[in-house]
């Protein structure tokens, strides 16, 4: 049972180096040729991960029909590029289990990574691997849980072959929990990330993490997903990672917002398109969202972090 891993950016590289120091037959695939030649040769990816070493046993190529022999397939392309390169390549991942590890809500159609593969590889088994973590500890094999979410019958052996000494699967079946607890926590730590930047202070950073975690319940459990999934790895745990770490580039983008300084725009913030994605999701559902929205807001330039804070800490009085 080989693996491949599509998309050669910091975590796809980071879970195939941590995969291929356990087995012997993973493949790391990247769409541009030179920068396969490169890694073949230099055994690093110093693009996107520097420092890290590849196992002599990692295959990095180039040849997307090859990779695609693997019976599992890891989907590690941002989530606004998965549902293209799922209808060009269609043909090569069907009938495939296809493990999305984006973290995201698609802005054009408003779904999630594994509703997305659903969508579009209908005879896929989708599943989702997703929770807290950063590319460079699981490269760099430091200790790690994530959430494994899909269809009951492939969970077992996909979370046998996907743990490693250092990286611990939890699985569940509940995909819509999974995916939705990833994609929203991101635009939560944009907000935390303000917070910080503008100066609010610690205490307002807590505020704003308890009460995204309380909108993302109502809008995830509204959808089908289930309060234990959000409570687990993949929702508040990687809230509490991603809100409170300037590693995050999410967290990192925002604060840039909040402090009114440059951020490099090459960088992937899946939280950005996702706040509008949710946004008008939320809208639609008839959701209460008020520090989405205000992150949606702000990255339309409709209103300033400062502005967003005031009128969210102005909102009507209520029970918690
Ligand atoms: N970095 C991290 O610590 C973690 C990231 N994630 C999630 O992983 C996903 C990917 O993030 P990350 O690896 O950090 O992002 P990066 O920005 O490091 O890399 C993105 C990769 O996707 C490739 N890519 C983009 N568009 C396409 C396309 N149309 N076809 C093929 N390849 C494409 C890029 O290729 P090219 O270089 O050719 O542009 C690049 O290799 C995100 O959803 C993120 O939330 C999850 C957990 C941890
Ligand atoms: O998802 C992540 C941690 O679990 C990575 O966070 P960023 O994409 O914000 O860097």
């Amino acid at each position: 049972m080989s693996i491949s891993v599509l998309g050669a950016g910091a975590f796809g590289t980071a879970l195939a180096i941590t995969l291929s120091n356990a087995r012997t037959d993973v493949t790391l695939w990247a769409r541009d040729e030179v920068a396969v030649k490169t890694m073949q040769t230099t055994r690093m990816n110093a693009a996107r991960l520097p420092k890290a070493r590849f196992p002599k046993t990692l295959t990095v190529s180039s040849d997307l029909e090859a990779a695609c022999q693997a019976e599992t397939i890891l989907l590690v392309i941002p989530t606004q590029k998965l549902a293209a390169f799922l209808h060009s390549h269609a043909t090569l991942l069907d009938v495939k289990t296809l493990v999305a590890c984006c973290k995201g809500v698609d802005l054009a159609t408003g779904l999630g990574p594994v509703q997305t593969i659903a969508s579009t590889i209908p005879s896929a088994q989708a599943c989702i691997l997703t929770g807290p973590s950063f590319a460079v500890d699981i490269a760099a094999g430091l200790p790690t849980a994530l959430t494994l979410a899909g269809p009951k019958n492939c969970l077992e052996p996909l979370q046998e072959m996907l743990s490693t000494p250092a990286l611990r699967l939890y699985w569940t079946t509940d995909t819509v929990g999974a995916e939705l607890g990833g994609a929203l926590k991101n635009v939560i730590a944009i907000a935390s990330g303000a917070a910080i930047g503008a100066g609010f202070g610690e205490s307002a950073r807590a505020a704003v993490m308890t009460r995204g975690y309380a909108e993302i319940q109502r809008l995830a459990i509204a959808l089908g997903a289930k309060p234990k999934t959000l409570a687990g790895l993949s929702g508040f745990g990687d809230l509490a990672l991603t809100c409170t770490s300037a590693r995050s580039r999410n967290f990192s983008f925002g604060f840039a917002l909040g402090a009114k300084t440059e951020f490099d725009s090459g960088l992937t913030v899946e939280g950005a398109k996702t706040a509008e994605a949710v946004s008008n999701l939320a809208k639609k559902h008839g959701i209460d969202m008020p520090i989405t929205n205000a992150v949606a807001a702000i990255l339309a330039q409709r209103l300033t972090v400062s502005q967003a804070m005031e009128a969210l800490i102005a909102r009507p009085l209520k029970e918690e």
